[in-house]
């Protein structure tokens, strides 16, 4: 999308749009509904420059037109769809409805409501709000190439034990401890991108939400120990591409969040892995791209 209108021996890059319109969308399937919550914005690349320029707007989709379009597109979308798919719609209809639209970013942000269950049965049309959210984006320009990528922010997820720290530089500033018992917690956002689209884009998030946790913990019995947060990354991030062929890349940001050990020995604590001092910063920034070799270089 990064392209710029030369302004005499000036290059001006520009586009405008809508941030974060809220939709809500329900469909009635018999006696079940399905729903969903989504911010979404928007933002064309359009040969608009002499509104920059000249104060000439006749080239320039209002941005309230913009939020008004997400709203018709939702009503039109008659079928239970993804925010891919929807994001990969609005990219089309507004490359295909204005001439002067060469390229269109979506960004959207699904939030976590979820079906309650109650005694063990789903409810038809009850939902609860849960933590972490899902994440897509769609790029598209006006010559056809087309981008997705979606993700999962917010993802808190904790383990009691099987991690560790151990063999990292030592010298006159360090004072970390080694250690092969510790509490590892994480507020997990990651992105991953499409090279092929796949069968279904919401039982493909659910798949690699899983591998992404299953890979975190190990197994309900026994778990799986973690040397540092950087090879638990790793081989989050890897396991998503050997399972899922449609996924080119994988990006995790894995903040390590401190539970500090509680000891107080002048009165008597003594910390035997059970009373933590809960910290939210400063914590460790620990963040890696994974993706295949030899991917052609995207022209988006
Ligand atoms: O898993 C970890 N990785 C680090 O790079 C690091 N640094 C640190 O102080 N604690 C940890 N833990």
């Amino acid at each position: 999308m990064a392209t710029g209108d030369s302004v005499g021996d000036c290059e001006l890059e520009h586009q405008h749009g809508k941030a974060r319109v809220r939709v809500a969308r329900v469909w009635h399937e018999g006696s079940s509904h399905v729903m969903v919550e989504w911010s979404v914005s928007v933002s064309l690349r359009s040969k608009t420059l002499a509104a920059y320029t000249e104060g000439d707007n006749s080239a320039i989709v209002a941005t309230d037109t913009i939020k008004n379009t997400v709203y018709v597109l939702a009503k039109r979308c008659s079928e239970t769809t993804s925010m891919e798919e929807f994001g990969t719609q609005l990219a089309e209809l507004f490359l295909n409805t204005y001439s002067q639209v060469t390229g269109v970013r979506v960004n959207l942000t699904q939030r976590p409501w979820e079906r309650v269950s109650l005694d063990n049965t789903p409810h038809e049309h009850g939902f609860k709000l849960g933590s972490e959210n899902r994440t897509a984006q769609v790029l598209a320009t006006k010559d056809g190439n087309h981008k997705v990528t979606a993700g999962i922010s917010d993802l808190s997820l904790l383990k009691t034990t099987k991690s560790g720290f151990e063999g990292f530089v030592r010298d006159k500033n360090t004072l970390l401890p080694e250690t092969r018992e510790r509490m590892m917690a994480s507020s997990i956002r990651s992105v991953w991108s499409y090279s092929k689209t796949p069968l279904d884009y919401n039982e493909t998030h659910a798949k690699v939400k899983n591998i992404l946790l299953s890979t975190f913990f190990g197994p309900s019995r026994g778990g799986v120990y973690s040397p540092s947060v950087q090879n638990t990354l790793y081989l989050m991030a890897k396991e998503v591409l050997l399972r899922v062929p449609e996924i080119e890349s994988v990006y995790l940001n894995m903040p390590n969040i401190h539970f500090l050990p509680v000891n107080m020995p002048s009165i008597g604590i003594q910390f035997k892995d059970d009373v933590y001092l809960p910290t939210d910063e400063p914590h460790g920034s620990i963040e890696a791209t994974l993706q295949r070799k030899n991917l052609p270089t995207s022209k988006l």
